[in-house]
């Protein structure tokens, strides 16, 4: 189905299948997520034809996605005009086997979560690299915890000294002197945790959250209806939620 090489042959799979499983017809508010696999979710979307998008709304999670749904003439519109959404299809930086996430390597996932939460079906598009057993098996970058900026210094110690991240530190910009700023005007805190605090993601996730200053954390718990992976031989692996279980699938490549 995809045609292009390696990783960004992947998630275009991965989106791919995703659309064409959980984008339908009678779907008319769509959320839209955050990252570089979530432009393939866009070009599917549109390749289902004008007629049918003409009459569907899509809510983006942050400044990149908003870009995406204008550049694509899309219909915009905001969460606080739609307080449910039909479908949001959103990346992810890792995925569990029970579908927990880790989100925010990009900073969007306040907004993203706010837009999973509000979705009548929530699913992920991933490559490969993000499948995993458990949080923090391949993403070692840490937890993103976005946080007011007048707190943050705070938040760090916390963090460090209380809830067991001796390495958390402050996001810093790459083309810019200083921390990264959010959307919404925040900074961002990466905490990575040992594999014994973090093997009960929400557990850790309400730990963290109660710590004043702390905006909103990049676990996503029990959110997740499935993940579609593109894996480099074509085929795609699908995590989806059936009763109290998650089911593993494989789509072969065409
Ligand atoms: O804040 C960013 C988001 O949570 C992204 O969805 C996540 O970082 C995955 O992005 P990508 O598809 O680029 O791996």
């Amino acid at each position: 189905m995809s045609q292009l090489p390696g990783i960004e042959g992947a998630k275009q799979l991965a989106a791919y299948t995703a659309v064409d499983k959980h984008i339908l017809p009678h779907h008319k508010i769509i959320g839209i997520g955050s990252g570089s696999t979530v432009p393939y979710v866009v070009e599917r979307i549109m390749q289902q034809g004008t007629e049918l998008n003409k009459g569907r709304t899509f809510i983006p999670t942050g400044f990149q996605s908003k870009e995406l749904i204008i550049e694509a003439r899309l219909n915009l519109g905001d969460v606080d005009q739609y307080l449910t959404i039909d479908v949001t299809i959103d990346g992810a930086d890792e995925v569990d086997a029970q579908l927990n996430c880790i989100k925010g390597g990009g900073a969007c996932h306040l907004r993203e979560k706010v837009l999973a939460e509000a979705a009548k079906s929530f699913i992920i598009v991933a490559d490969y690299r993000k499948n995993g057993k458990y949080l923090g098996e391949n993403f070692a970058h840490g937890v993103p915890i976005e946080v007011v900026p007048f707190a943050y210094a705070k938040v760090l110690q916390n963090l460090r000294s209380v809830l067991g991240s001796p390495n958390a530190s402050l996001r810093m910009a790459k083309a810019k002197a200083g921390p990264v700023v959010t959307d919404n005007a925040n900074f961002v805190i990466d905490a990575p945790f040992s594999r014994d605090l973090i093997k009960d993601p929400s557990s850790l996730l309400t730990k963290i959250k109660l710590l004043t200053g702390v905006v909103e954390v990049g676990l996503f718990c029990n959110i997740a209806q499935a993940a579609y992976f593109g894996n480099q031989d074509g085929s795609v692996t699908i995590k989806r939620v059936e009763g109290a279980k998650v089911i593993e699938e494989s789509i072969a490549a065409s």
